[in-house]
């Protein structure tokens, strides 16, 4: 395993989750099937909480901005086993979350619910988060070195703290400084990394970004960040043009701090 010096001048990491601190099986096995499995009861169940309805609120916004864009949306099947105005519309929004997922879309609407009904299964221990076994020593280090952690993931703030507060490592909340999502701007976007280095007060050649999306990636080096692409199993795979042109590490532990930081 390769060393890979990180830049003299770094003084902030800044995390993906999905495919860099965590692996892509436990998104797509565990955390995405939880939804499908319990999103009608789950509405049901909180439909007239003010939560809820916020959520639903922004979902609603969300399919209407979609419309307006000609983005396809789901085609509503008229279901027979429904009869009130209530069940009808919890139907609809069954549809249009489940269109976003088969989509896997990262819109801030369907983050923040599928956060909340996680909420429940973390607390009570029928989800636990995994993290790569490489990831907390190296933040822990990194942070005894004076560099700050922080997390970019589209995942809500709330997921994302749900995910590292109940994981199989215990609770490792405390090895982050901060959390950003997609209420910073969408991740394929280089303003974001702009705008999460102005909240951050740092100078974007400051942060080194680790992510497993090369989309992402390139956003972030438009903005200026230093990045590499992380490469777990599972990963998607990279071209022979994106090997050649990013840095790649497969574990956080090929980081090396130069001796000046
Ligand atoms: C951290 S919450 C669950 C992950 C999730 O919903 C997601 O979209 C992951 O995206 P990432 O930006 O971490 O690749
Ligand atoms: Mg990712």
């Amino acid at each position: 395993m390769a060393a890979i010096a990180v830049a003299e001048n770094t003084r902030v990491f800044l995390l993906d989750i999905e495919g860099t601190t965590t692996p892509i099986t436990f998104v797509k096995d565990i955390l995405f099937p939880f939804i499908r499995e319990n999103l009608e009861e789950y509405l049901s169940a909180h439909w007239e909480e003010d939560e809820c309805k916020q959520d639903v609120h922004l979902l609603k916004k969300q399919a209407e901005e979609d419309l307006r864009q000609n983005k396809a949306g789901p085609v509503h099947a008229v279901d027979q086993t429904v009869h009130t105005d209530e069940e009808k519309a919890i139907c609809e929004v069954v549809e249009t979350v489940l269109w976003q997922m088969d989509a896997d879309r990262k819109s801030t609407a369907l983050k923040q619910l599928q956060g909340h009904m996680w909420r429940a299964a973390y607390m009570t221990g029928k989800i636990k988060g995994e993290v790569y076994q490489d990831v907390a020593p190296a933040v822990r280090r990194w942070r005894h070195r004076g560099l700050k952690v922080f997390i970019y993931s589209s995942g809500s703030v709330e997921a994302q703290k749900l995910l590292f507060r109940y994981s199989v490592q215990g609770n490792l909340l405390d090895l982050f400084d901060g959390h950003f999502d997609t209420n910073i701007g969408a991740k394929v976007d280089s303003k974001s990394y702009e705008n999460i280095a102005e909240r951050i007060g740092c100078q974007p050649e400051e942060i080194m970004f680790l992510t497993d999306i090369t989309r992402e990636a390139k956003a972030a080096e438009d903005a200026g960040l230093n990045v590499a692409v992380v490469v777990r199993p599972g990963n998607m795979e990279l071209t022979e043009e994106e090997r050649k042109h990013y840095t790649i590490v497969t574990s956080f532990n090929q980081l090396e701090l130069s001796g000046n930081i």
